[in-house]
């Protein structure tokens, strides 16, 4: 007699057929995910062929931040002139740095002074006096300084007479009326500086004229910064009523970077926008851990080196010759791993001042011994420096990479064959 067959399913058919179920549904769910995820990086790559990350590296003072404003001139001069009067308050605080420079050049004035005598007897001057007398006078200024600096600095009072921090312009410029760009109102930290300047307009240009001060500045011996002569030379200007940062103004006006600061410009080439995201780094020593987590992915780095430094040691380490430490960290750039996948860029920076000192005497070979017989001319330096750099690149290059170099002077708004240079490398 044949088994009747039940139609009732038994409790393990009807398990295998929940697991079935389940399985099916996470199948589906995974394809789901999958699909998700491979749109999520179709998405992202095709983001990211239209951005690029550029990092720009070198020590202290190399002229990152400069070139940074080189390309806001170019391709965002619109930003840069909204935030042109907010530069007022920097450029008064470059010209006091100047004037501090100036006696801490001249060792508080007069015990240097008398050593020169001694030793430059071609250095005629006025009575030595003159100088402590200018320096009592001008400590009011002096002591504006760092006022106006921790202003600046939105209130940051660690070194403050030298970082100024990301978004200084919004708070400096917050006295200017809505929307008016063009007007010099400024805020109270802004008329503080200008009124001090103003007081102390005649002490400043005498010591600026004075027979020793003139001397050792031409001979370079007081130490000060590129930009001081700039503005010491153009003070009448500077204090001027109508006084608008010009574009000269800007690109000599000196600010310290601290930290990492990310801008992000819209370029354009040709149909295509390219959104470049540029990170500007504090170039001194303490400052350079805070690069690394800004490696990965970056599609270029723009190294500067200033050669004329052949003469200067860090200011966070005098015993260490500039240029020394501009090769070792080009050689730590070319060689990290973290990078390789990068462009390389080699701009061999402040050409105009290196003229000047090879042109007033200075000799690379006091400097740097290596240098050896070569000739003391622009010429022959730039290519040993160039050459050196070559091959600290060749020697460490981790990717195989070809490096573009160029000399710049950075200072000097004729950049624009570099920069679209720059656009075309990523
Ligand atoms: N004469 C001259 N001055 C330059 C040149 N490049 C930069 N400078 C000046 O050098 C000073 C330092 O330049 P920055 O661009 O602030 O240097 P940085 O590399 O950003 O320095 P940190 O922010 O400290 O890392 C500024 O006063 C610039 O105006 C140049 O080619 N020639
Ligand atoms: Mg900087």
């Amino acid at each position: 007699m044949p088994v009747a067959t039940s139609t009732v399913q038994s409790p393990k058919t009807w398990l295998d057929d929940q697991e079935a179920y389940y399985d099916e549904e996470a199948e589906r769910l995974s394809n789901v995910i999958d699909e998700t995820l491979k749109q999520e990086s179709l998405k992202r790559k095709e983001q990211s062929k239209r951005e690029v990350k550029v990092l720009l590296l070198g020590q202290s003072e190399s002229g990152k931040s400069t070139l940074h404003k080189q390309f806001q001139l170019l391709y965002a001069s619109q930003a840069l002139e909204i935030e042109r009067p907010s530069w007022r308050t920097a450029v008064y605080l470059n010209v006091i740095r100047a004037v501090r420079a100036i006696f801490e050049g001249l060792d508080g004035g007069i015990s240097q002074a008398t050593e020169e005598r001694s030793r430059e007897p071609s250095i005629s001057y006025d009575n030595g006096d003159d100088i402590v007398r200018l320096q009592a006078r001008l400590l009011p200024l002096l002591a504006a300084e760092a006022t106006i600096a921790s202003e600046l600095n939105g209130g940051f009072t660690g070194r403050a007479s030298l970082y100024v921090r990301t978004g200084w312009q919004t708070w400096v410029s917050s006295g200017r009326p809505k929307g008016d760009s063009t007007t010099n109102t400024t805020s109270d930290i802004t008329s503080m500086a200008v009124a001090i300047l103003r007081h102390a307009q005649d002490d400043i240009e005498a010591l600026w004229r004075n027979p020793l001060v003139c001397e050792l500045a031409g001979l370079r011996k007081l130490g000060l910064e590129e930009s001081a002569p700039f503005f010491l030379n153009n003070l009448s200007r500077i204090l001027e009523d109508s006084y608008l940062p010009t574009i000269d103004d800007i690109l000599n006006t000196r600010i310290q970077t601290l930290g990492v600061v990310e801008h992000i410009l819209p370029l354009r080439r040709g149909s295509e926008e390219i959104l470049w995201r540029m990170y500007d780094v504090g170039g001194a020593r303490s400052q350079r851990n805070a690069w690394i987590p800004y490696f990965d992915d970056a599609t270029a780095i723009i190294f500067l080196a200033p050669i004329s430094a052949f003469d200067q040691h860090l200011e966070e380490n005098p015993k260490v010759n500039r240029i020394e430490d501009s090769l070792q960290l080009f050689s730590a750039i070319c060689s990290n791993k973290l990078l390789k996948g990068a462009s390389l860029i080699l701009l061999l920076n402040k050409v105009d001042v290196l003229k000047q000192k090879l042109e007033s005497g200075t000799r690379v070979l006091k400097y740097i011994p290596s240098y050896g017989k070569r000739r003391n001319n622009y010429e022959s330096v730039a290519e040993y420096f160039r050459v050196h750099f070559k091959q600290i690149h060749h020697r460490s290059d981790s990717g195989g990479r070809g490096l573009y170099t160029h000399f710049t002077t950075m200072v000097v708004w004729d950049m624009n064959a570099l920069l679209f240079h720059l656009l075309m490398l990523e």
